[in-house]
């Protein structure tokens, strides 16, 4: 089967980085992961990228920065057929990013959350890294931003992956090619890969019903050494502190494990993990997920019972995160 142009970078990079094993999935999983029988708004969304207006010379890229910024001198006409485009992808989650002249307020400040996360990363420059449930890709630009060698964002949305491919029509080849987008999920992922240098798991472990699962898939994408970067929903307690709450959580019905950051220690030397710390945790404030003009959705204050923010409405304890280090072993 012919390889679609549009597929060619990530074949490139799996060829490069000798990810053969991987390799040989690729077509499947792309099929999969882009099936427009499962995915009615899909055309729509490959369409609107397509139209995305070609960028003049000369644009003016950061990628160290709150928002990913791609500067271009776009007129008016094309700067408005842009934002209507890249509206047709909304909701927009996970940015805030600024393309030819757009501002994308997306949904979460993840900028606020790569704040929390970069000061404790073992330095990220000429790193393979693997972002699972990465969302449209905002902290792979980030990770790209601080020299990451090679980043494979796994998310099965392709929402995020058409959002994650028009970010890519401004960015253009300013990573290098470093950064790419495979539609599909942690269990896709092959078997005792060993590869990646660092693997991040962010707001993802509470989404998994079989967490110490997830951490075991973690580490055997991991090379021994490498190093773990686990965010996720944490309530207040000792080591003996989880709570699985009913079936739903602050509106979301997907929500199983949310243990103390004591607790989620313990997991991870459980999992076979060593040197685990906690690196930060905190209350998520309203400020940093909010209904924005680009995710028209009810968002977290809709969430909270209205006479106690300090609970969600269904009468959990509010939403708290930790930020988590671990290597695995030599
Ligand atoms: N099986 C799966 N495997 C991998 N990813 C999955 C799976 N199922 C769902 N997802 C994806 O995991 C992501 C979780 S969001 C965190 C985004 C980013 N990391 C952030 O930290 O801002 C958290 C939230 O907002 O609830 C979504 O993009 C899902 O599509």
């Amino acid at each position: 089967m012919p390889i679609p142009d549009a597929h060619r970078p990530l074949y490139r990079a799996f060829l490069d980085q000798g990810l053969d094993s991987w390799l040989a999935r690729l077509p499947e999983q792309l099929a999969r992961g882009l099936d427009r029988s499962r995915f009615g708004d899909l055309p729509a969304w490959e369409k609107a990228v397509a139209k995305l207006p070609p960028l003049p010379a000369g644009r003016e890229v950061r990628l160290d920065a709150d928002h990913v910024t791609v500067d271009a001198e776009l007129d008016a006409s094309r700067r408005r057929q842009s934002e209507s485009l890249l509206r047709v992808l909304a909701p927009w989650r996970k940015g805030p990013y600024k393309l030819g002249g757009v501002t994308i307020d997306t949904e979460w400040r993840s900028d606020w959350k790569w704040q929390r996360v970069a000061p404790h990363l073992a330095p990220l420059a000429g790193r393979r890294v693997l972002d699972v449930g990465g969302g449209n890709g905002y902290h792979a630009w980030r990770m790209a931003g601080e020299g990451a060698g090679f980043v494979l964002v796994i998310d099965p949305s392709p929402r995020f992956y058409w959002q994650f491919q028009a970010v890519r029509h401004f960015v253009g080849d300013a990573d290098d090619g470093a950064v790419h987008f495979l539609p599909v999920g942690i269990e896709d992922v092959p078997e005792a890969l060993a590869f990646f240098d660092t693997v991040f798991s962010m707001g993802v472990l509470y989404h998994r019903p079989s967490p110490l699962e997830h951490l075991a898939q973690l580490k055997a994408a991991l090379r021994p050494g490498g190093e773990l970067v686990l965010e996720t929903l944490v309530v207040e307690g000792d080591a003996t502190t989880v709570l699985l709450p009913g079936d739903r959580y602050a509106a979301m019905p997907n929500v199983y494990f949310l243990p103390s950051s004591a607790a989620l220690c313990q997991w991870l030397e459980r999992a076979g993990f060593d040197n685990v710390r906690v690196v930060d945790e905190a209350d998520t404030s309203l400020d940093e997920q909010r209904a924005t003009e680009w995710m028209t959705f009810q968002s977290l204050a809709d969430f909270l019972d209205p006479d106690d923010p300090t609970r969600t409405r269904e009468g959990h304890p509010a939403p708290r995160r930790a930020v988590l280090v671990a290597n695995r072993p030599r």
